[in-house]
């Protein structure tokens, strides 16, 4: 059996089919990211996992448990950081972590999280006045801090400067580093691609893929694209030509061509030959966007 199974969970908020089949596995001490846009259902998913919400069919199993029949044990496994968690302006860092950590059996000796996290000289410091940084990483502190084996984190970086995400997507790689296993909702490619070692994309309540980063990728092909303001006027058909290039468009003073094989040599060498100097030139492979945009048909940020 896997560390944690979804087998054609599906769930309804009235007459809209939120969750529609969705199956995965996650296996124990990777990180697992659910990826796709806005209500695609993806919260509703892990909040089914999480035993927060009841599934209208279908089979889930959290270490061989069962969220809506083993909810106490569950708790004592799982760690939630919720989606936009707020707590009392005048609640400290210290009284928040005490308060979490007195509903589970083993909890983590929360000086040492304080200050894994980060949060070290912060244990007085009432939640307004942490930054926002700061409340994310006392949000992950507080799904640690049950010692859970696996951890639920929902859009773990919104609101952050680009500084922040980076400092937290380094300590989401030391948790997992340090054995917890971890489920990612993002809406964010960025940070699917630096720390998932597996996706599921989501879609309109369905799993429309299920890789690694990089295989998402190479589904998408193998295509390149080039860009760059040439010196001259020319036709395009002078690049169409070329058995490597499949496309040539303009916006603006800027040329973009795309194709696949030896395609920036193939360009450039054309370019040369006609005189012509190619500035600003920069070369761009698929990226995870473009796989989005192949199994979605639509942008992830829409
Ligand atoms: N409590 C609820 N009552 C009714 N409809 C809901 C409820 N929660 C979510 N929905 C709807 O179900 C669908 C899936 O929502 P869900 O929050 O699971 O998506 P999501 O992928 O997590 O989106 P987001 O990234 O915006 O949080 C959406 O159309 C949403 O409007």
């Amino acid at each position: 059996m896997a560390f944690i199974e979804v087998e054609d969970l599906v769930k309804h908020y009235g007459s809209e089919r939120a969750v529609d089949g969705v199956s995965f596995t996650v296996d124990e001490g990777e990180i697992f990211g659910i990826l796709g846009p806005n209500g695609a259902g993806k919260t509703t998913t892990v909040e089914c996992l999480e035993g927060l919400r009841t599934r209208d069919s279908g089979r889930v199993s959290v270490t061989g448990l069962d969220p809506e029949r083993d909810g106490a044990e569950l708790k004592q496994v799982l760690g939630i950081q919720l989606q936009e968690s707020r707590l009392p302006d005048r609640l400290r860092v210290g009284e928040a972590l005490d308060l979490y950590a007195s509903f589970y059996k083993r909890p983590a000796d929360t000086d040492r999280l304080i200050e894994s996290l980060g949060l070290g000289g912060k244990r007085k410091t009432p939640f307004a006045k942490l930054s926002g940084g700061q409340q994310q990483r006392l949000s992950i502190a507080l799904a640690l801090v049950g010692n859970p084996r696996i951890a639920v984190l929902d859009e773990l970086t919104t609101g952050l400067d680009p500084q922040a995400r980076r400092d937290t997507w380094d300590l989401i790689e030391q948790v997992r580093d340090s054995g917890v296993t971890i489920i990612l909702v993002t809406h964010f490619m960025d940070e699917a691609e630096r720390l998932c070692d597996r996706l599921a994309v989501i879609d309109s309540g369905k799993v429309v893929a299920l890789d690694t980063p990089a295989g998402l990728t190479a589904r998408a092909g193998d295509e390149q694209r080039v860009r760059f303001r040439p010196s001259a006027p020319f036709a395009d058909a002078l690049l169409l030509d070329l058995p490597e290039v499949a496309e040539v468009t303009r916006t603006g003073p800027q040329m973009v061509v795309t194709g696949r094989g030896n395609l920036l040599q193939a360009v450039t060498s054309v370019l040369a030959r006609n005189h012509i100097v190619a500035a600003d030139l920069r070369v761009e492979q698929v990226s995870l966007e473009d796989a989005f945009v192949a199994l979605t048909g639509k942008p992830l940020d829409n």
